[in-house]
């Protein structure tokens, strides 16, 4: 442990935000900003540039009710549609969705290794399914548990793009207490163990906060890795 020099204690902290350092939330929630470089931000852009087109079109979620999700969202290795996972779009276009690539699997694992310190944690992590969101300005996530998997394996997320408030909260329901942290372009966030079904959510994005040298124009991108345990 370092002790700032004086004046410096600030160095790397957003104007009076919280410091960018790696940092567990709750057992099991940690953020690890700057995870990825701009090289594999913008492979992860182009990869998920080829997924929006299809086999199965990015698309704002259709809700039982009959509205929509104001974030649009394409699936790889699972199709998951309110509330279920399944092979095939059949709210969208009826065909399978894409494969859920090796390479991914391997991000995935270096992922659990890094945010929890734990090789062996991250050598077992096996995802099958990603859930591939897209912010405009006017995009928000309200609370909400990740259960459809039958599964305890921690869930990954990536962001890329402009800044936003990911609000993490408790396992109980979807009110205080919670913590908002920001996630920006390259953060990581892992959620697992006694966190894996805490309510989180997107509150806010900052428009125009992104660099574009990430591979994205405008909005933000968040990649969730997560095992199904569906055969
Ligand atoms: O965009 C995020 O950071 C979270 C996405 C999320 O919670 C989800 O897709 O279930
Ligand atoms: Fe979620």
């Amino acid at each position: 442990m370092t002790t700032p020099l004086p004046g410096f204690e600030g160095l790397g902290a957003p104007a009076g935000g919280a410091p960018r350092v790696r940092r567990q939330l709750a057992p099991g929630a940690v953020h690890v900003p700057d995870w990825l470089d701009l090289p594999a931000q913008q492979e992860l852009v182009a990869a998920c540039r080829e997924w929006a087109r299809g086999p199965v079109p990015i698309r704002h979620t259709k809700l039982p009710r009959g509205g929509v999700m104001s974030v649009q969202t394409v699936c790889i290795g699972w199709h998951w549609q309110p509330y279920a996972y399944t092979r095939t779009a059949d709210d969208v276009n009826g065909a399978q969705v894409a494969a859920f690539p090796d390479w991914m699997v391997e991000l995935g694992r270096r992922a659990v290794t890094e945010a929890y310190g734990d090789a062996a944690a991250g050598g077992g992590y096996t995802p099958d399914t990603a859930l591939i969101n897209f912010y405009d300005e006017a995009a928000r996530l309200g609370m909400h548990q990740d259960k459809e998997e039958r599964s305890g394996a921690p869930v990954v997320s990536l962001s890329i793009g402009d800044t936003c408030v990911f609000r993490f909260g408790n396992t109980e329901n979807r009110a205080k207490p919670y913590t908002d942290v920001e996630l920006r372009s390259g953060d990581l966030f892992v959620f697992g163990g006694p966190s894996r079904f805490a309510y989180h959510g997107v509150p806010k994005v900052y428009p125009g906060s992104g660099d574009p040298a990430c591979g994205l124009r405008g909005g933000r991108l968040n990649i969730t890795m997560r095992v199904t345990g569906l055969g």
